[in-house]
This record gives C-alpha cells, structure tokens and sequence, in this order.
C-alpha cells in the first residue's frame, strides 16, 4: 500500500536527518567537528589557499598523560576535562579557526592563512590556556599538552597528509620532554638526496673495488631459434647494500655524471668479453647500452675506436643501443657522431623505440642497423590490440627503411610465435632466457 506523507512526517523526517548528519559530523561529547568534519573543512580550506595561493596550519593537540587523569579521577571527570581543554582551546583561537576532536584525548585545530609565526603564536596561545589550573567536582589539577605543527603548502597538500605531519611532529613533541609544540620538518626531500649520494658514493666504490659485473641476456633469430647476439647488462652486488639493480642506481648515475665511467668500463668490459669468446670460436656480437651524457661526450667516437682495438675486436661484433632522446636532442651534431660511429663499422641500435619522440621517417636520416622494440608494447601481445597495431606498424616501417628489429621482454610462446609471424627479427626475453654470467651464456651457446 502506498504512503501518505504529511508534513510533520518530512519535517520529522529532515529532523532526524538532520540528527544523523549531525552525529556524523559532531563529536558527542564536546560538540566540536569529529575527525572526518575536520578533515573535509580542512580539504575544502586547503583547496581554497591552493586558488589564492595562501597558506594555512594544522595543529595537533594531546592531552599528556590523560591516562592518569582517566585513572586517578574517574572517567566522568575525565570527559569533563576534554570538554574544558576544548572550550580553552575555542577561546585562544581567532573566530574562524576550526576545532575538531579527532581521537580520544586529541583535537586538531585548522588555522586559516597562518604561516609559521601565526601558528606558532597560536600554538603558545593554546599551551598557555590549557596549562591553566582546573578545578572540576572540588578537585584541582594542572595539566600539560603537546601539540604539532604541520603547515600547508610546506608539509603536505592534502588534508590526510597534513594531519599525519602534525601527528607526527606531535609525537616529536612528546618524545621532547612534553609540555610544548614541535614543527614537522619536512625531512624527505633532504631524505632523498642523502639516499642518492650514499648511492652515487658506493657506486664510486663500487668500480674501484670491481665489484660490477657484465651479465648477458641472449638474443635468438625467431626465423632460425638460433643465438645471434647478447645485451650486456650491467649487475651490482655490493657488500653493504646487496644486490641493487641498474634500474635503481644507473639514474642516479646519469643524474651525478658519473655514468660516463661506468659507461666507460662497460664499453671495456663487453668488448674483452666478445674478444675472449670470439678467441674461444663463438662468435657473438655484443650490445652495450650507451647513456646519453656518455654520447654526448667529445671523445665517445674514439673511446669506442680505441676499445675496439685494445681487446682486437671486429667492430661488427659490437652493437651500441642509444636511446631515442639522444636522437631528438641534438640532431645535427648526434647525426655526425653516428655517421663516425658507423664508419667504424660498429652497429647502431635505438633502444626502447616507441618510448620517446622520434617518428620512423625521422628516423631515415641516421645510420641505423637496428630497432629495439620495448617490452612494453611486447607485453600485451598477441590479444591486446593496441600492442598489435603498434609492433606490427613499427616492423612493416622498420623493414621499408631497411632495419632489423628485435624485440624485448618476450616470456611467453605465444608472444615469441606472433612476433615470428609478422616478420620480427630478433627477440630476446626470460623466454629464452635472463641475463646470464658469461660462462653460462657460452655454455648454452655451446650446448645448443
Ligand atoms: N620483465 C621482463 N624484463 C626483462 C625480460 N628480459 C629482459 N628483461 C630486463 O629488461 C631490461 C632490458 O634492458 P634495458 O631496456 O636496456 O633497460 C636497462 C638499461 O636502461 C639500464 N642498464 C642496464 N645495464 C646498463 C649498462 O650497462 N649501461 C647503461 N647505460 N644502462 C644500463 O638499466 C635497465 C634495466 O636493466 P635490467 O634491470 O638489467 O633489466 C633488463 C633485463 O633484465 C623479460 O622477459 N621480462
């Protein structure tokens, strides 16, 4: 049966609304905003320094030790007390500041356009007015409390994060001998950079104390399932840290400069290596990966001249993979530095194509052998039909412009039969196999 409204129903019905909003909202005993109205006036008045570009602060109040008030006076005078710290808390803070009760003996205050002083006159303010002596039910107390500071934009951007930093500095406080108020230092930038330099440090270690190594990751023709080829990749077991991979530190490397050392002894390394087995009777061509400081500097043609000779290494055994940024950068003079690189007879390869800038019929104007095309577009295949457009188009190009194509991160057969089917040249993949130590790498080239 249908209902009949009447209005005392919906104004019954808005009151209760009303009432569940509020409890929602409103923390029972004092009053005041509960935790998650704090946060959304908070997100709001954030949003609202974002556009005028102001700032604003968060404190974070607790109670010290409430514990034992709770304990030695009972927990009806306890929430009297919260009730009085919230009160004092209201009366030392300007009209628009917001206070909120966001645990049991904790409250959050949102300071709008407060900078440093402000918040930290604010913070005295309320240390001082909460520090007062009590008198409540014929007994009296003195308490103290600890209070952090987190400011908007310095600490954080969001409500969430903005409340972690204060609580934090909070704990800072307490952990200070109590009874005052602490900043958040905003110490993971300096963090990170500390991190870094530790790294690049160690790293410098590292090559003096050759404690890198080359590993080796196969590649096999998909026509003929033979090994015509290797990447060198470069592996880092350090005694402190363990192993760290290339992908953690080589940035950080490129970032310090001192890529062009360990590009340098890579180069070294990887044509020794090629040599050795070339002189055991396996010819495998080797592939470095070169950064783009190591490019760009005046002397990389003839360091590349010179390794080759000093470990007596055919130049076609060796196979550069540059990235597409280095094409793109500074196209003129990159365009002489290849063309010396190919009058060497080295090989010429763009890494992780796909990943960068540069079109295929930009592409016609460099030297080029070879295009590697990243596990990325490798991964979805053969069902995923962006992945199918994208290697299919980059091999029908690669081809008319007349280069090979090797694809990389291939791990399963069916990704391996697809890239055979459209013509692909090379793969190379866990597939087949990861990098491995040279002798494993000769063993299975031997095997086969
Ligand atoms: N998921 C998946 N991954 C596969 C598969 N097959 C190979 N990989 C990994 O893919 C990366 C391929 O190297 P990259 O794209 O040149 O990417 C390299 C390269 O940019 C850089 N790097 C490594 N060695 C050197 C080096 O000697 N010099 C320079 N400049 N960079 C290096 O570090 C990156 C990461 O190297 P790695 O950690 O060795 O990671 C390697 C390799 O271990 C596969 O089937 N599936």
């Amino acid at each position: 049966m249908g209902r009949v409204w009447s209005f005392r129903d919906l104004s019954e019905r808005l009151a209760a609304d009303q009432r569940i909003e509020t409890l929602s909202t409103t923390d029972a005993l004092t009053g005041v905003p509960n935790r998650r109205q704090l946060a959304e006036r908070l997100s709001s008045a954030i949003a609202d320094a974002q556009r005028r570009r102001g700032r604003l602060a968060v404190l974070l109040l607790d109670v010290d030790a409430f514990k034992q008030i709770n304990d030695s006076l009972g927990q009806g005078i306890g929430d009297r007390v919260l009730v009085e710290v919230c009160q004092r808390i209201r009366r030392a803070l300007r009209a628009g500041d917001v206070v909120g009760r966001v645990g049991g003996d904790q409250f959050a205050v949102l300071l709008h356009h407060a900078g440093t002083e402000a918040a930290e006159h604010a913070a005295r303010r309320v240390l001082r007015a909460t520090e007062a002596p009590y008198e409540i039910e014929g007994s009296q107390f003195t308490l103290t409390c600890s209070i952090g500071v987190a400011l908007f934009p310095d600490a954080a951007d969001t409500a969430h994060d903005l409340l972690r930093h204060a609580e934090t500095a909070m704990q800072a406080a307490k952990a200070g001998g109590r009874a005052g108020f602490r900043f958040h230092r905003s110490g993971s930038h300096d963090d990170e950079v500390r991190k870094r330099v530790r790294l690049d440090h160690a790293m410098r270690q590292a090559l003096v104390q050759n404690r890198f190594r080359l590993h080796y990751q196969p590649q096999i023709d998909l026509a003929t399932g033979v090994v015509i080829g290797c990447e060198a990749l470069i592996r880092w077991k350090d005694a402190h840290y363990g192993d760290i991979s290339p992908g953690d530190f080589i940035p950080v490397a490129e970032a310090s400069g001192f890529i062009v050392q360990i590009g340098d002894w890579v180069l070294s390394q990887a044509v020794a290596q090629a040599a050795r087995w070339l002189a055991a009777g396996t010819r495998v061509p080797v592939s470095i990966n070169v950064s783009a400081l190591q490019f760009q500097q005046s002397g990389f043609v003839a360091r590349v001249a010179q390794a080759l000779a000093d470990a007596q290494l055919p130049p076609a055994l060796l196979e550069l993979e540059l990235t597409e940024s280095i094409l793109v950068r500074d196209a003129a003079e990159a365009l002489e530095r290849l063309q010396a690189l190919a009058a060497l007879g080295v090989r010429l390869a763009i890494d992780d194509f796909g990943t960068g800038y540069s079109s295929l019929a930009y592409l016609k104007r460099f030297p080029l052998d070879a295009l590697k095309i990243d596990r990325r577009f490798v991964r979805g295949l053969p069902a995923d039909e962006s992945d199918v457009a994208i290697v299919r188009a980059i091999v029908q190009m690669a081809h008319a412009l007349g280069l090979s194509v090797v694809a990389e991160g291939v791990e399963l057969p069916a990704q391996r039969d697809f890239l055979a089917q459209i013509g692909c040249n090379t793969y190379q993949g866990f597939l087949y196999a990861p990098a491995l130590e040279p002798e494993a790498l000769l063993h299975r080239l031997t095997a086969a």
